[in-house]
């Protein structure tokens, strides 16, 4: 893939995150929601790529945009898996609070897993503990290899975690570990990109999310050398079933990364919708708008944080009608 795709796909997630920020604390989170594809699926009709998109916004039947199997791009330049998430958080951008953003990652083609919208057991951690974890080790094991990793106590690992019932008995076993805690309520790939940033103060994530949201996370990863491993989590029989059908059988086989995301040709890029830990939320100021962005390739390793001015005028499919 060609490193100026890296800053192509950086105007699509753009554009979705001002699409979607004009709904910033609405209540409607499907109006967010199609802002963000739509705004989303409009530039990527002017990208030079031949993509197809492998984690979308759901089966052709049920989107109507950026569905799976959906063709992106001019068709004229590499031809890449593409999996979006025009909207990662949209009960946050709903309710106006923390940490939602626009997200894209692309690989070449059949590199990224066709991950169906099931949820996954995930763990994740930066690059000073990659290759430390094991998400079938007990929790109080994975805390331990992390302090070990960053030279620090187990009372100084702060995890970070989905606040869900589902989730009780990792909650208590890290307490009793002596860990700290950051609970969440939604937008487990920002909280598992994170573990990558020490800036964010975030050691290590546990717990289950969407399968689509663990390709996206490990993809991040990839690019920053952390690791994230997965265990997909069918709640009933037709999920099991596309389970088979994607040829995995043993329900509990562990995703590592090269079964998430093949290879190192792979881009990351992200818009920041509201503030978040990572990315600063978009702003307007009258006939201004600005934005926070980080694009990442796993190839070179080149992590870039890029601010964005945007002249709304010039941009009148984003101003909210
Ligand atoms: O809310 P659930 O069912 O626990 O699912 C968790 C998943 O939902 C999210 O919190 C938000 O997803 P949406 O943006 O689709 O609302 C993901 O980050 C996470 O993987």
């Amino acid at each position: 893939m060609e490193r100026s795709l890296s800053m192509e796909l950086v105007r699509v997630t753009e554009a979705a995150a001002l699409a979607s920020a004009r709904w910033m604390g609405r209540g409607k989170k499907e109006e967010a929601d199609n802002a963000a594809t739509e705004a989303m699926r409009k530039v990527f009709d002017t990208i030079p790529m031949h993509g197809t998109v492998v984690i979308g916004e759901g089966e052709m039947d049920e989107a109507p945009m950026l569905y799976i199997g959906e063709e992106l791009g001019t068709k004229q330049g590499p031809k890449v898996d593409v999996a979006v998430d025009p909207l990662e958080g949209t009960n946050i951008l709903a309710s106006g609070s923390w940490g939602a953003f626009a997200v894209i990652a692309v690989a070449d083609q059949g590199n990224l897993l066709h991950a169906p919208d099931m949820y996954m057991e995930k763990i994740a951690v930066g690059p000073d503990a990659a290759g430390k974890i094991d998400i079938n080790a007990p929790v109080i094991d994975n805390l331990r290899a992390v302090a070990k990793a960053k030279n620090k106590d187990i009372e100084d690992v702060v995890a970070i975690i989905l606040n869900r019932p589902r989730h009780e008995k990792i909650i208590s076993e890290i307490r009793e570990a002596g860990a700290r805690i950051k609970l969440i309520s939604d937008g487990d790939v920002a909280a598992a990109l994170n573990t990558a940033f020490d800036f964010t103060g975030v050691d290590i994530m546990f717990g289950t999310g969407g399968a689509p949201e663990g390709v996206l996370a490990a993809v991040g990863l990839k690019c920053l050398g952390g690791e994230l491993q997965g265990k997909l989590k069918p709640q009933n029989e037709e999920e099991l079933r596309r389970c088979h059908e994607m040829g995995i059988t043993d329900i509990n086989k562990v995703l590592m990364m090269e079964d998430l995301v093949r290879g190192d040709d792979c881009i990351f890029a992200a818009t920041g919708v509201t503030d978040g830990e990572l990315l600063k939320g978009v702003q307007f100021k009258g006939s201004i708008a600005t934005t926070q962005s980080l694009v990442m390739r796993a190839k070179s390793g080149t992590v870039r944080f890029i601010d964005g001015r945007h002249m709304l005028k010039k941009k009148p499919n984003l101003v909210m009608k």
